[in-house]
């Protein structure tokens, strides 16, 4: 039978920093001797900064499809059918990614767009198979983390990430990127962000229109609260306790779902007792999160 191995579908808007936290975790991973592998999934990459162990543009480019007479797609349809020939074309993805052992982790750098996530079943087809696959998943929101500062951005940033989870189904993870970037004054109020109330924000920062959509913004707020989702994981590269946390997260989350198996998944290097070895167990029951009813 097959053996259980380990993925984080990475994902989020346009640029906000998937590729490149792919290639720091690889990084981190190497300093710390072990592995972690990171298979290329956007058609149109161009450049990224990771050794892939698996890449779709190997099956198909962006520019086969807008090149092609026939197909003559723009920059977004031409990804769109890139990413339903490889739904359709998922034992190529298998056999790419047969060098993924037991017990080994892998990302899975995706596009930005975010009707892949939204409400094309392409994404989610993925996921399933790797699934039947014997992959464990979890997902891995990158969000920008400039979107913090302004509620409106934070909320329609989400959105985005609620429909992500609703369409996908996986444990998820929002992890806040290019914190370098904020200024001072920002990383102060960061902490108040990480769980931000979100009601207390929008009423004193929502703009002109907030008192008007007042009802709006509290039915907002009702609802992500109910899915748990205002929460962040920040992710400073040049911080190593960051990278460190932002894992722990992540396999707390993925734990919750993989139950003790996971314990297994640390090996002997010596980052033991960072990735993996969760203290406390998970806090997130992924079940209680997940089920939407049948
Ligand atoms: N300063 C800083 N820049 C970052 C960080 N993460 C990403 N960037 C920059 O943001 C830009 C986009 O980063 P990518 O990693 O390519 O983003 P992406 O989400 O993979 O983008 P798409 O695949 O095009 O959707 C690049 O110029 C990165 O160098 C960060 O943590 N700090
Ligand atoms: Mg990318």
């Amino acid at each position: 039978s097959l053996q259980t191995r380990y993925a984080q579908l990475v994902i989020g808007p346009a640029g906000s920093g998937k590729s490149t936290y792919c290639a720091n975790l690889q990084r981190h991973a190497e300093a710390c001797r072990r592995r972690i592998l990171v298979a290329n999934l956007d058609p149109a990459a161009e450049h990224f900064d990771y050794q892939p162990v698996a890449d779709v543009r190997d099956l198909i480019q962006v520019h086969d499809a807008m090149e092609d007479s026939e197909l003559a797609f723009g920059p977004n349809g031409g990804l769109v059918f890139c990413m339903d020939y490889l739904a359709h074309n998922l034992d190529w993805l298998d056999n790419a990614l047969d060098a993924v052992a037991e017990d080994e982790y892998l990302l899975l750098d995706c596009p930005g767009q975010i009707e892949l996530y939204c409400h094309l079943p392409v994404m989610r087809q993925i996921v399933d198979y790797l699934q039947s696959r014997e992959f464990r998943l979890c997902s891995v929101f990158v969000l920008d983390s400039q979107f913090l500062v302004d509620p409106c951005k934070l909320v329609s940033g989400l959105f985005a990430a609620l429909s992500a989870m609703v369409n996908l189904e996986l444990p998820h993870v929002n992890l806040l990127s290019k914190l370098d970037l904020l200024s001072r004054a920002q990383k102060r109020q960061l902490t108040d962000y990480l769980e931000p109330d979100l009601a207390h924000l929008l009423a004193e920062h929502g703009g002109p229109l907030s008192a008007r959509y007042a009802g709006l913004n509290a039915a907002v707020v009702d609802l992500i609260d109910s899915y748990s989702l205002v929460r962040f994981v920040p992710f400073d590269v040049s911080d190593e306790q960051c990278v460190t946390d932002a894992l722990l997260q992540e396999r707390d989350y993925e734990a919750a779902e993989g139950g003790a198996e996971h314990e297994r998944v640390n090996g002997d290097g010596d980052c033991e007792g960072e990735i993996g070895a969760v203290g406390g167990g998970p806090q997130f029951n992924v079940e209680d999160h997940l089920d939407f009813g049948s």
